[in-house]
């Protein structure tokens, strides 16, 4: 066998949907890379014979190898902070309150049109950075701070170089329907007609968005815009996903998934009728642990219903900085067990198998087979659950990302 690099003496949890064990793990594995994929992954006591002075060996000690992790939601690229609505929230007003006051979003969209292209990038690549350390490999990011066609494209801009300048993938998408800016204050209709008419045809143009999103929600774009930029978007070929359903419930999940959408985000609101349409339509849910403990929200996703309905289940960090300034996807593992009760076998999914999903990258990415990406994490845990059970100690000691070791 002619391969590239070995590791040998580790566990693997290959989150492999064929498997019958749990986290699909392999006790005393090896996993071999040729070029950037996966060439052979299996018990060490089957592993082929190979030219053992050509191929460079690593041993685990007995450590563990999981995909690498996904982030399928973040806002990662803005400038500002936020810390002053913080302090507000703490002292009684409401995420709502604040929106609708000026604040929120439209506080970081006026950041943001002041903000260069440098120093947004340097921004984001310190968060990118921060997620690459915890064995982050492939991450999304919106816009949606812009709300302006200049800043939008600035802002998907500044997205793709830090993806071609980091060794973590980056899919971009196109979030010009996240909020009113100040000169659309009640006109909303134009605004929406701004993002399909202006922004959207020059996001394609340039290429900068592998999907579209909407923020469907009494605060921000009702059922009737959200399916005029989502279809504008499908026509466009492009893949549509929802922040739907995260503090009231007014049925945006349920038409995001008729209409085909990768996934829809938060549904903390979501009740029966929208998850039997995420069921019958192949779409994720992506559960946002971290927005919804910093905002103290007191409703809960409906976790038994998508188990129910055998919805894949994605958790990600939302990394924004008004509802989730918590830029860590691993720290996103302990509050889904914690908050809302998913086993920690279900959080890794949801970080893995179950994110490249909602991406469209499950034949690429997020478990660990012949003929998948190498990419992959080498922890120092004794068992997969302590990846969502402990948190503070980064555990990550190797990340290989498509075939190739990458300092830590
Ligand atoms: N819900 C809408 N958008 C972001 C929050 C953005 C912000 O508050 O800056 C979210 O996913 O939580
Ligand atoms: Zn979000």
């Amino acid at each position: 066998m002619n391969w590239d690099h070995i590791w040998i003496d580790v566990n693997i949890a290959t989150m492999d949907k064929q498997s019958a064990s749990p986290y699909g793990v392999i006790n005393d594995a090896a996993i071999a890379v040729k070029d950037d994929k996966i060439a052979w992954i299996g018990a060490r006591a089957d592993l082929p014979e190979f030219d053992v002075l050509a191929t460079p060996v690593y041993r685990g000690k007995g450590k563990w190898i999981t995909p690498g992790l996904i982030d399928a939601h973040t806002h990662l690229v803005f400038a500002g902070s936020r810390a002053n609505e913080f302090e507000q929230r703490l002292q009684g007003a409401s995420y709502q309150d604040i929106a609708n006051a000026g604040g929120g979003i439209i506080s970081t969209v006026k950041a943001c049109r002041e903000a260069d292209e440098q120093t947004l990038f340097d921004l984001g690549r310190k968060r990118l950075n921060a997620l690459a350390k915890e064995g982050v490999t492939t991450v999304e990011i919106k816009s949606g701070y812009g709300l302006d066609t200049d800043t939008e494209l600035k802002l998907l801009r500044v997205a793709k170089t830090l993806g071609q300048h980091h060794h973590v993938d980056v899919k971009t998408t196109f979030l010009g329907a996240h909020a009113i800016p100040p000169e659309y204050q009640g006109q909303t209709d134009d605004y929406v007609e701004l993002v399909i008419n202006d922004m959207l045809p020059k996001v394609i143009e340039n290429n900068l968005a592998d999907a579209v999103d909407v923020f469907c929600e009494g605060i921000a774009f009702n059922l009737q815009q959200t399916k005029q930029v989502l279809t504008a978007a499908k026509n466009a070929g492009l893949a549509i996903k929802l922040h739907a359903e995260q503090l009231s419930n007014i049925g945006g999940s349920e038409l995001a998934a008729k209409m085909g959408a990768l996934s829809v985000d938060h549904i903390e609101y979501l009740d029966e009728n929208g998850v039997k349409a995420l069921s019958q339509n192949g779409t994720c849910a992506v559960l946002l642990p971290g927005a919804f403990y910093f905002l103290r929200e007191t409703q809960h996703p409906p976790i038994e219903l998508l188990r129910q309905y055998k919805v894949p289940m994605v958790v990600a960090s939302d990394f924004n900085p008004g509802s989730s300034p918590i830029c860590s996807t691993l720290l996103m593992l302990n509050m889904a067990c914690t908050l809302f009760k998913l086993t920690p076998e279900e959080a890794l999914k949801g970080v893995t198998i179950n994110a490249a999903k909602a991406l469209g990258l499950a034949e690429q990415v997020g478990q660990l087979t012949v003929g998948m990406q190498a990419d992959f994490c080498l922890w120092d845990i004794s068992s997969p659950a302590e990846l969502a059970y402990i948190y503070g100690v980064n555990p990550c000691e190797q990340v290989i990302k498509a075939g190739k070791i990458i300092a830590q």
